[in-house]
């Protein structure tokens, strides 16, 4: 594997928190969906954030990221407040899988390259060195065959592969991925949790939104649990209990089943992948 995906954090002790949010609160309509959240998460952790649906995990990774305001509160990303961070290309972002948003129809090669556009210069086009880690990208997610395919052929699991190899060509080192194993089949789940296994002994900062540790079990370092927007355990991953623990113990989840058909919009149109800031 490349060089190219090492992260920095991981290897200097004396590196600021990659994450670090400070009694953070966000309310919808006057109910809070974050209480006062504090989480520090230092540089080249892997960290898995669970809990139970409506519980606040996606609403606190948009707001680490700034995609949703606080009401009070702080966040700083690699020791800088979020609202002067600029080093966006540090960042690799790979949200939840699948949204009815109006993207063109582009094969795998052309998504995955639309993550280094905040990582190139205003204007100038793809260099040898970003068509690599193109190459290397769709190589960490074992997609190399499928380049010249639209990403339409493909199924929900190696769509969301797609995804993370788009984070990875933007050469980040901080990634935060909103679900990753939602709906995704249990090949295309071993794939994912071999390119995060990959990430972590890199280096690199990965936080996971999850609803299960799975087949990530091993790598994650940390779990944190929030219950009703707040942290309710911090620490080693807490194995599952009760009904959770019994085998074939489905949780209640609201994305899409992976052997179901793939989604089409009211004219039949199978929903196409969003590209989310491919401007
Ligand atoms: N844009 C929004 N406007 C109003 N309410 C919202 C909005 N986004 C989320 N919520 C509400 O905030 C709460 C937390 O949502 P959030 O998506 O962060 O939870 P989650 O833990 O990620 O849930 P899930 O596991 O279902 O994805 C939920 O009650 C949700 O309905």
């Amino acid at each position: 594997m490349s060089a190219q995906f090492t992260g920095t954090g991981g290897q200097n002790p004396d590196a600021r928190p990659a994450f670090q949010a400070v009694d953070a609160t966000v309310a919808y309509d006057g109910t809070p969906v974050l209480d006062g959240v504090s989480l520090d998460v230092p540089a080249g952790q892997t960290l898995a954030v669970l809990g139970p649906n409506g519980s606040g995990k996606s609403t606190l990774m948009r707001a680490v990221l700034g995609i949703v305001p606080l009401n009070a509160g702080e966040i700083l990303l690699h020791g800088t407040p979020l609202r002067r961070f600029r080093d966006w290309r540090r960042i690799g972002y790979v949200p939840q899988r699948l949204t009815a948003g109006g993207a063109v129809p582009a094969t795998v090669r052309e998504i995955v390259a639309s993550g280094q556009v905040a990582a190139r210069r205003r204007l100038s086009l793809p260099s040898r060195k970003d068509r690599q880690a193109v190459d290397e990208a769709l190589q960490a997610v074992g997609l190399e065959d499928r380049s010249d395919d639209s990403v339409r052929e493909l199924s929900g699991g190696q769509q969301q592969r797609v995804l993370i190899a788009r984070a990875l060509a933007g050469r980040p080192d901080t990634f935060v991925m909103d679900e990753p194993m939602a709906g995704v089949d249990a090949e295309n789940q071993q794939a994912l949790a071999a390119t995060i296994t990959m990430l972590g002994e890199q280096g690199s900062t990965v936080v996971l939104v999850l609803h299960e540790l799975g087949p990530l079990e091993h790598v994650i370092q940390r779990a944190v649990s929030l219950d009703q927007g707040r942290i309710v355990h911090d620490g080693v991953p807490l194995r599952p209990t009760g009904e959770c623990a019994r085998p074939g113990h489905e949780h209640q989840h609201p994305h899409p089943d992976p052997n179901a058909p793939a989604p089409r919009d009211a004219n039949g149109e199978i929903i196409r992948l969003e590209v989310p800031g491919s401007d």
